[in-house]
This record gives C-alpha cells, sequence and structure tokens, in this order.
C-alpha cells in the first residue's frame, strides 16, 4: 500500500531523466514540508521502491564585497585600463583610483601585469581581463582549485551541504505482488507456489532509536553522591544565597581576607540575620582574638552567592551537632572570573566534614584517598597548605593518566578556635573538592564549559 504523498513521490521522480532528485528540490516542487519527505522517503526505501544517497556538495556564494566587483570590476583591471599602455605617476593614479589604488597595485605586480619603478607604474601589459570576474558572474564555473584565490580575497564564501538523493527504483505501474506475510490461508490455498515471497533484507539498516539517557555530568555528580553515601556520610544542603558570616566569619576568614573583596565573590543585595546571638560574640571573640582587628558584625550579615560550599559545612558546625558525625554537601558555588575553556563563574564543590573524638590527620588523609580511589584515581600525593580554617591543611593532587599530578582538593583539621566557637569539644577534619575540573579531565574534555552541554548530537554521541 502506497499513502498519496509516496505516489506523488513515485510519480515525480518517473518525470526525471534519470529518476534522481534531491529531497529539496521534492519538498520545493510539491510542496510538502522537507521533514515529511524525509519520513516518506524511509517508508519507499523500506517498501523498496527508491534508493537514497547523501551527496556533499561545496556551495559558494558571493560576498558583499564580490558582489561590489562583479558591478564594479576587479582593481587590477580597471588600472591596466587607466594605464591604456603608458606610464603614470602613482599621484595621478590616485586620483583616479582612490582607495583602490593599493589594492590594484598589489594584485596587478602579483600578476605581473606591471613594474613599479620608484613613483611611477610601467605597464608590462596593454590589456588584461580579469578571470576572476567571469567566475563571479557563473559561481557554477568555480571548483575547488580556482576557489582558493576568490576567498583569500573575500570575495566568495564556501560552505559545505549535504544532500539527499533519491533514485526511483521500482515503479508502480509494475506492481509485483509479494507475499511479505506467510499466514495459515496462504499455505492451505496453495498461493506460495504461484506467488515469489518476499527475501529478507539481511543488510538493511535498523532505524535509529536514540534511548532517552542522564546527562553524563549529572550523572557524574550522582556517583560521587553515591560513593560518599557508601563510605557512611549522609547528606546536607545549604542555599546558594548565604550570610558572609557562614561562607567567611565562622570559617575564621578575616574581614579582611582577600577572598572577601568584592571581585573575588558575587554580593547580593539586602542583610541576613544570625538569630544565634551567642554565636555572634564567640565568632566576633575568635576574630579579635585570633587576628587582632575590630570584627565588624555588619559585614559579616552581608549577603553573598557561596563561594565555597564550606559554608554548609559551616552551617553544621552552628547547629550544635552531637558527635560523631560525617556529612557531606555538593552543590554549586559562584566566583567571578573571566569564562574560558579552563574557567568558569559557577563550578561545582564537594565539602565533607568528619567530627569525631580521636580523628587524626593521618585519618583524613586516609579518608581522602579512599574517596578519590572510588572516582578511579589511584594515585594521589598531599602537599602542605594553607586554609584560614584549617591546620594543619594539604592540596591533594591525583594523577590522572596523559595529564600528570593535577590539584583536586584542600582539607585539614579544623582549627581550634573554629570548634570552641561553636562549641564541639571533639577531633574535626574538613575538605572541598572542586569537581568541575576534575570531571573534565576524568572525560577527557578540552573545553570545561563541554560539561554543561546540551547540543543533542553532541550527548547523544559523547560516551564518557
Ligand atoms: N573551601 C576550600 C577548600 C577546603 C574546604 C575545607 C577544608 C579545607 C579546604 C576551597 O574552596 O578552596
Amino acid at each position: 500500500m502506497l499513502s498519496e504523498n509516496e505516489i506523488k513521490i513515485i510519480e515525480y521522480l518517473k518525470t526525471k531523466p534519470d529518476r534522481t532528485a534531491s529531497a529539496e528540490e521534492i519538498s520545493k516542487a510539491l510542496s510538502i514540508p522537507i521533514s515529511s519527505i524525509y519520513s516518506l522517503v524511509q517508508l519507499l526505501k523500506e517498501k523498496g521502491y527508491v534508493r537514497t544517497e547523501e551527496k556533499k556538495v561545496t556551495k559558494y556564494e558571493l560576498t558583499e564585497e564580490g558582489k561590489l566587483r562583479l558591478q564594479n570590476g576587479m582593481p587590477e583591471e580597471k588600472l591596466i585600463k587607466i594605464l591604456n599602455g603608458q606610464s603614470k605617476k602613482i599621484s595621478e593614479l590616485r586620483e583616479v583610483l582612490g582607495e583602490e589604488l593599493e589594492i590594484a597595485l598589489g594584485w596587478a605586480r602579483r600578476k605581473n601585469l606591471i613594474k613599479i619603478d620608484k613613483d611611477t607604474v610601467i605597464p608590462l601589459v596593454n590589456d588584461y581581463h580579469s578571470p576572476e570576474l567571469d567566475l563571479l558572474r557563473d559561481p557554477s564555473k568555480i571548483d575547488n582549485e580556482n576557489s582558493k584565490q576568490l576567498i583569500s580575497r573575500k570575495l566568495i564564501t564556501a560552505k559545505q551541504e549535504t544532500f539527499l538523493l533519491l533514485t526511483l527504483v521500482q515503479d508502480i505501474a509494475e506492481p509485483t505482488k509479494t507475499i511479505t506475510y506467510i499466514t495459515p490461508e496462504i499455505l492451505r490455498s496453495g498461493e506460495w507456489k504461484k506467488i515469489p515471497i518476499k527475501e529478507y533484507n539481511v543488510e538493511a539498516e535498523p532505524p535509529f532509536y536514540p534511548l532517552a539517557k542522564k546527562h553524563f555530568f549529572k550523572e557524574f555528580l550522582e556517583r560521587l553522591r553515591d560513593v560518599m553515601i557508601e563510605l557512611g556520610f549522609t547528606e546536607v544542603n545549604g542555599n546558594y544565597v548565604e550570610l558572609e558570616f557562614y561562607n567567611f566569619d565562622l570559617l575564621f576568614q578575616a574581614q579582611d581576607h582577600p577572598a572577601r573583596e568584592i571581585h573575588d565573590s558575587f554580593m547580593i543585595e539586602g542583610k541576613g540575620e544570625v538569630k544565634d546571638e551567642k554565636l555572634i560574640e564567640r565568632v566576633k571573640e575568635m576574630h579579635k582574638k585570633g587576628w587582632k582587628y575590630e570584627w565588624d558584625e555588619s559585614v559579616a550579615l552581608r549577603l553573598v552567592l557561596r563561594s565555597q560550599t564550606t559554608s554548609v559545612t559551616s552551617r553544621v558546625l552552628s547547629s550544635n551537632p552531637k558527635p560523631p558525625i560525617r556529612t557531606f554537601t555538593i552543590g554549586k558555588v559562584f566566583r567571578p572570573d573571566s569564562i574560558d575553556a579552563t574557567h568558569l563563574i559557577e563550578f561545582h564543590q564537594l565539602d565533607g566534614l568528619i567530627i569525631e573524638n580521636g580523628f587524626t590527620f593521618r585519618d583524613l588523609l586516609g579518608v581522602l584517598k579512599e574517596i578519590f580511589y572510588q572516582i578511579g584515581i589511584k594515585e594521589i600525593k598531599f602537599k602542605p597548605a594553607y586554609f584560614p580554617f584549617t591546620e594543619p591543611s594539604v592540596e591533594v593532587y591525583g594523577r590522572i593518566e596523559g595529564l600528570g599530578w593535577i590539584e583536586m582538593s584542600g582539607a585539614g583539621l579544623l582549627r581550634p578556635e573554629i570548634l570552641q566557637a561553636v562549641g564541639i569539644n571533639s577531633d574535626a577534619g574538613a575538605w572541598g573538592i572542586g569537581i568541575d575540573r576534575l570531571a573534565m579531565l576524568l572525560f577527557g574534555l578540552k573545553d570545561i564549559r563541554l560539561l554543561y552541554a546540551n547540543s543533542i548530537e553532541f550527548l547523544r554521541t559523547f560516551t564518557g
């Protein structure tokens, strides 16, 4: 059975000398939308009426400059005409050719049409016709070779286009009845002896049905979450808009710390509130004693987009928790920067916190080693570092095949000043892992922005 449109397409192809036409041409000629043509072609192909072929062609188009030249002529041709077989002074030529003179001289010299002797232009030919003009007039004459100069002179642009060509291979006028489905009736009636049974085409390409799948980066974040849960951590969450108090002050980051300056975090209008008066007092004390300056409560109440997920750790610490505690948080943080292949202004961090009696620095390094082992980074090393909220502090480096040692995380034992301020009488370790750059390296991406890709083609074919 053929539908009306299928028949129309077959009839149209019959009018073509080689029984071939492009999908676009058919769409225009029959006024059927191109998307419908594609599905009709698929049907006709399955029914064995047409064969298809993809053809790539380069289409050349005149640029504005090219159109102008086509109208006004090529500068070098004009120059030869003006010279008319006689030498002329450059100044004289400038009056006629104006701004075009430089281009005209350049190309005329390159094409060996003139010689320049000091301020005089001497023609080497009496007459010149630019072959470029013929090509601009009839772009069908442009080919791979002669297009190069036209492109470099910015007279044309080249665009690759793919056409779907279909060729009629079987006519409706000559219907060959075949058995495509064997029924008991066909067997009983003996019809199967008279009518040919359609052969299976075992080489036919199956239709492509893309399966729905999760975004690879989302999946990576979920894997990290699973790893943390398997290691016995409980997930906690915080808000993107956070008080400086939790993002910085409670973490013993002094108010004149460079990371608090406007260019390092996004400021939000308005003020927040800390209900726990005693906590404010203790944090104030901590800054006064530790950093020796007048701590300003109004600075602490300002709002920022959190610049580290350690702000969530900070919230846990201030919630009067009862050790032993193992929490983690995964989420976005925000920092002003110029976006490029390795920098984003919003990215993800995974912060963890362990509060346990007798928890040591060595235990902390062991936990970090395990976390990274679980995501496939088997070789790590630690380097002493500084963070305002931990002491001792380390940076964690991991070795990624083909890339070498990459910084992945900051960590340390929480400072006693902080533990005192929040009233915790136990040992505690904390860390923050930068996720985006790590994912980029593990996935072998050249550009960090691809983690947020939403091009369906890319996502369908990217295997991670
Ligand atoms: N918050 C730190 C990382 C860190 C977290 C916890 C402890 C030590 C370091 C950063 O963003 O760089």
